[in-house]
């Protein structure tokens, strides 16, 4: 199909942060098997020379003029824009969901997709009465090897019952020398390693141990831990079990150290053989492997499905978001409204349980 033919989406940025450049990066790498067409329409910032800097860094060698803004508003009310990437920190997604909404405009926000369940029900019911797209950017589910992995584990039953997943995600951060301002450290910003990376081992336990998300998800039981530094929740353990298989998910996540760059990410067990991932970290899986039964002391052969490509992973979610759009579809197949909101409520009890308390879960 010529690149014309393929459905376009125009995108507003909102903010100039970490996760909107890599966004960014991605969508305006040429590739060879486009699905879609994106074209960065406008950055909207706090400050109109944030603006023009991200532009003038990441939006290089597009065909087109990207607008660019000195407030969140001018990207709202911009008739040009198709879609809105809420790139903010978790504790303003509601807020700018709920802006973006009001004005009309499609969305797909970051993870973790708000601060807690009745968050995410507000910005679903909004966008239900409004009748425009919104989906959480959880872009892990995405990638097309989920999908493959999903197919050989439940359908080819590759490694016979799968009756486990672990999977740790680490990032070195030192909470007591931040500003007070970071969004690691200010609890109205969502403060914390669960909602910030946890949810990355926990999309992992939740896609390989239940095949019927996320249409037919099923309530795993939850038992959870959380540490604190300086009242910022650092590490947290938590096990699901699935009461209809008796599945097992061993969920870590922490602040406190890093691993290297290559290392496995999640690891699933059957009766009859395991999955390794790997991978930089939980959110960023580069291949898998599967290997038969280890039965012996040296570890079997495996059989590796290699994922790596330019881009980081950004685009698959990119893709889906302007194919749903073009589709007339107000919801994602691979994250509906419901999905998220009971990610969010999972996360919910892992917090009630390891005691991290947000201002909003008492607004
Ligand atoms: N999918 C993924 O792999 C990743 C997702 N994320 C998610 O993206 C979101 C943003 O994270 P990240 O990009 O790392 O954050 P950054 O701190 O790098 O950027 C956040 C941006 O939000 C805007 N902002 C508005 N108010 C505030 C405030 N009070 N404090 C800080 N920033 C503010 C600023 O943009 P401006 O001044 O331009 O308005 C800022 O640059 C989070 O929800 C995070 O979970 C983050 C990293 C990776
Ligand atoms: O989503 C994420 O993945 C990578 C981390 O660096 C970041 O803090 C987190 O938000």
């Amino acid at each position: 199909m010529a690149a014309t033919e393929l459905p376009t989406c125009r995108w507003g940025i909102l903010t100039t942060g970490l996760i909107s450049s890599w966004f960014v990066a991605d969508l305006v790498m040429p590739r060879e098997d486009a699905k879609a067409k994106h074209i960065i329409q406008a950055i909207g910032s706090s400050s109109l020379e944030k603006s023009r800097d991200f532009a003038a860094k990441y939006v290089k060698d597009v065909p087109y003029q990207t607008t660019v803004y000195g407030s969140y508003e001018e990207v709202y009310n911009d008739p040009n824009i198709d879609c809105v990437y809420v790139g903010s920190p978790h504790g303003f997604h509601k807020r700018d969901c709920l802006a973006a909404i009001a004005a009309g405009k499609n969305v797909l926000c970051e993870k973790a997709f708000t601060i807690n369940a009745r968050e995410a029900r507000e910005v679903f019911d909004a966008a239900k009465a409004k009748g425009v797209y919104v989906a959480e950017a959880m872009w892990l589910r995405h990638r097309p090897m989920l999908a493959d992995l999903r197919k050989l584990l439940y359908e080819d039953k590759v490694i016979g019952e799968v009756f486990r997943t672990t999977s740790d995600f680490q990032m070195q951060l030192d909470i007591a020398s931040l500003p007070a301002t970071s969004r690691y450290k200010d609890l109205s910003l969502g403060a914390g390693s669960m909602l910030d990376i946890g949810i990355y081992p926990l999309t992992w336990a939740i896609l390989t141990l239940d095949p019927g998300t996320p249409t037919q998800s099923e309530d795993p039981k939850i038992l959870a831990a959380q540490s604190f530094v300086d009242g910022i929740e650092v590490t947290t353990s938590l096990i699901l079990h699935y009461p209809s298989s008796g599945r097992q998910g061993v969920v870590t996540t922490t602040t406190e150290r890093r691993k290297g760059a290559s290392e496995i990410i999640a690891t699933i067990d059957g009766t009859n053989g395991f999955v390794e991932v790997e991978g930089a970290v939980p959110s960023h899986p580069r291949s898998f492997t599967v290997y038969p039964k280890w039965t012996e002391d040296k570890k079997p052969e495996g059989k590796k499905y290699d994922y790596q490509r330019l881009q980081q992973g950004f685009i698959y979610e990119a893709d889906n978001t302007a194919l749903d759009i073009a589709a007339g579809r107000k919801e994602s197949p691979i994250v509906p409204w419901a999905e998220s909101i009971r990610v969010m409520e999972i996360m919910d009890e892992v917090r009630r349980q390891g005691g991290t308390k947000y201002p909003q879960d008492s607004a």
